[in-house]
């Protein structure tokens, strides 16, 4: 039962295979004639191919089906062998055991035969004993007398009757035990008579339902003998029927196949053919190739020849366009000075108590405007940008940076820090180590700039540092301290000055940056015993040089940056110093004095330039003269204690500053009374909203004035 369900599941497994294997053709057939309606430009013959070629499937598959299927037929068939073996051989030993049963219960029968015939024999015997012995009682009994006589002859002869009647007795005792003995036995084979008996009829019994049994399972087996012929008749029909079919369907598909097959070779034939000229074609195609290679060859040279005299003339663009960019910053600078004048008030420290409300005071609407009033009077200072105290170090250096980075394309540049002690010179220039001033700031522009300009332009950038104290030259980043510098002209004939045994140090990455300014300040420190005053005392510079070389039009620049704290610029008067301390201060005086000499010189156009006055203006005289810039930034102390200092410091950077306005007109007004009257009443015919608006700023003191001041007193 069990095998005919599982029969019937594989059966029904293979037909849902089958179906699934034809939907899933139809469907590719479906799909490729879908492809072919599209794709109607495919040639005929790929269409043909495709066809044949699902043919095929589907031919390899039903043979491969009809396999499938006859496989586990024949197994089943092996199977209901292999039971009906099993069923003869049981058959087989059901007979052995039933042959087994009847020999048993034939030699029971001739036991039970010869028991009986033993026990009629003994039966017989006894009997026949027993009248010989009843007889010879009955004789006995009949001699009564001769037993009397026997007894009188005993009397007689005693003796020998009674041994004769004691033999009698015995013999009649033992005759009567062997009587009992005969019965007993008697009763015994009675006993097992019955025994057998009793078995016989068990054992006829059992034959019974032996017999019984064998005929049920004789016939059983019969019955599912004749079943098992039948359904092996049914299945190989079935099979036979189906197989059959299936060959007549292979038969169809072979058939098809070969008729694919036959229109197969002229599709074949074609393929030959464009595979011939595909040959052809490949073999040619090297010849092709080289020469379109050589042609595309010649049409690249042809370009690069083009693009390359395209690069000329943009290089030549470019550095017509460069050299006007130079002309026209140079011009903007001219028109806006090259001296620029900056004022810094820093704010009152911790611990001043000198209030400053008052003295210093701010204009809301122009940045350039500084008030400062003392108990009587209110003055007014007009300067190119004034920083309030809360003005960060960031902000300041926004203001002065695209000064530093002009010196990449080669302008000379110089930033002074001018004020009296305490006034925040040093606070600027170098300021603290969280929160740098513009020394470093601008150190590090340049780095970042020049290293973002690498791939056109290869910068190099050296960095030394000096003071100046007492007129006396030292190197700050040297080994010796103690060894006094001098200040020569360049053996070369470059007519340039050079510092012998000064260190220059070339800055490659930004931790260089950090040791330069380190090993500059602990060079400072070591060689005095009070910093603080020391600094007062003595003018600091850093010197950075840019020297840039561009890579592919080989121009060179080479641009000068001079950052310098210069030292207080006190009065002796007020200070009251004597000594070493009216040395110093004399020394400073003297070098402030002939900066403001050299710039007023220089901004006259004089012929003669004093450079020499001191180490300052000496050193620096390349840097200050044709078309480099200068800034000074004025420090301003907000204490009252310090008014006549801040307005001392604040006139000299006007002066200074009123100077650069009288640029390459400035000649032509020198020595002329009229310059004044015009200058004034050109200022007049401009309201001071328009010049504002227009970038153009006139100032309060007269032009020709600006001519006539000389040295600035300090
Ligand atoms: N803008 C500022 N913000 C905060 N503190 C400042 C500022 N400017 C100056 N100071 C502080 O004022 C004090 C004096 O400044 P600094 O030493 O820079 O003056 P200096 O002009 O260099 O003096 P010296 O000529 O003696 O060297 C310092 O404690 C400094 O920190």
């Amino acid at each position: 039962m069990g095998v005919g369900v599982a029969w019937a599941n594989q059966v029904r497994v293979e037909a849902v295979k089958t179906v699934f294997f034809y939907v899933s053709i139809v469907a590719l057939v479906c799909v490729g004639y879908g492809r072919c309606l599209v794709g109607r430009t495919r040639p005929e013959s790929e269409k043909r191919l495709c066809y044949k070629y699902v043919w095929c499937i589907i031919t390899v598959h039903s043979v491969s089906c009809w396999e499938s299927q006859a496989r586990p037929r024949q197994k089943r068939l092996a199977e209901l062998e292999q039971q009906v073996l099993e069923k003869a051989s049981r058959v087989e030993t059901l007979s052995r055991q039933l042959e087994e049963s009847k020999r048993h219960a034939g030699e029971m029968q001739g036991q039970l035969e010869e028991s009986k015939c033993q026990q009629g024999e003994v039966e017989q015997q006894l009997s026949v004993r027993l009248r010989d012995c009843e007889e010879e009682l009955a004789r006995q009994a009949a001699r009564p007398h001769q037993v009397k006589f026997v007894t009188e002859i005993v009397e007689v002869e005693s003796s020998e009757s009674q041994q004769a009647v004691a033999e009698a007795q015995a013999k009649s005792a033992a005759l009567q035990e062997q009587l009992s003995l005969q019965r007993q036995l008697l009763r015994e084979l009675e006993t097992q008579l019955h025994d057998s008996q009793r078995t016989s009829t068990q054992l006829r019994a059992q034959i019974l339902v032996y017999e019984g049994e064998m005929e049920r399972a004789q016939g059983q087996l019969e019955a599912e003998m004749q079943n098992l012929e039948e359904e092996k008749n049914r299945v190989i029909e079935e099979a036979f029927i189906r197989a059959e079919s299936e060959m007549k369907a292979v038969h169809d598909n072979l058939a098809g196949v070969r008729m694919n097959l036959l229109t197969l070779q002229p599709a074949l034939r074609t393929l030959t053919c464009d595979y011939n000229c595909l040959k052809r074609q490949v073999q040619d195609f090297p010849f092709m190739l080289e020469k379109a290679i050589t042609e595309a060859k010649q049409e690249i040279c042809q370009v690069i020849g083009e693009v390359s005299s395209a690069n000329q003339e943009l290089l030549r663009k470019y550095k017509r366009e460069m050299n006007l960019r130079k002309k026209c910053h140079n011009e903007l600078v001219r028109m806006k000075g090259n001296i620029r004048v900056f004022c810094r008030v820093r704010p009152v420290c911790r611990g001043e108590h000198d209030s400053a409300e008052n003295m210093v005071s701010f204009d809301p609407d122009d940045d350039a405007l500084l008030y400062l009033s003392n108990k009587v009077k209110l003055m007014t200072f007009e300067l190119d940008k004034v920083f309030h105290p809360q003005a960060t170090q960031e902000e300041v250096f926004q203001e002065v940076q695209s000064l530093v980075t002009s010196c990449i394309d080669g302008f000379n540049v110089c930033i002074f820090a001018y004020g009296q002690t305490g006034s925040g010179k040093t606070y600027t220039m170098e300021g603290v180590a969280k929160d740098p001033g513009i020394n470093q700031r601008a150190l590090r522009l340049l780095f970042s700039e020049v290293t973002e300009k690498a791939p056109d332009w290869d910068f190099k950038i050296t960095v030394s540092m000096v003071e100046i104290y007492n007129e006396t030259l030292r190197n700050l980043l040297g080994d010796n301290q103690g060894e006094k510098l001098d200040i020569k002209m360049n053996p070369d004939g470059s007519g340039h000055l050079y510092v012998p045994g000064l260190t220059e140090f070339t800055v490659q990455s930004p931790e260089d940056i950090n040791r330069v300014f380190e090993l500059g300040h602990m060079n400072r420190a070591t060689a005095c015993t009070n910093l603080n005053e020391h600094s007062s005392r003595s003018h600091a510079l850093l010197i950075i040089t840019v020297a840039g070389v561009n890579s592919s039009t080989g121009h060179r620049t080479q641009g000068k940056l001079n950052l310098v704290d210069l030292a207080g610029s006190e009065r002796i008067a007020k200070s009251g110093a004597e000594g070493s301390r009216l040395r110093e201060a004399q020394c400073i005086n003297k070098s402030l004095s002939a900066l403001g000499d050299v710039i007023n010189a220089l901004r006259s156009r004089h012929s003669h330039v004093p450079f020499r006055n001191s180490r300052l203006t000496y050193l620096l005289s390349d840097s200050l003269s044709g078309d480099s810039k200068t800034l000074m930034m004025v420090q301003v102390s907000p204490l009252v204690s310090n008014m006549s200092e801040s307005v001392c410091s604040l006139k000299f950077a006007q002066r200074v500053r009123t100077i650069e306005l009288g640029n390459a007109t400035r000649r032509q007004w020198e020595n002329s009374s009229t310059s004044s009257s015009s200058a004034q009443a050109l200022r007049q015919t401009f309201p001071r909203s328009l010049s504002q608006i227009w970038g153009i700023r006139f100032h309060s003191v007269p032009l020709p004035l600006m001519i006539q001041v000389g040295k600035p007193t300090v």
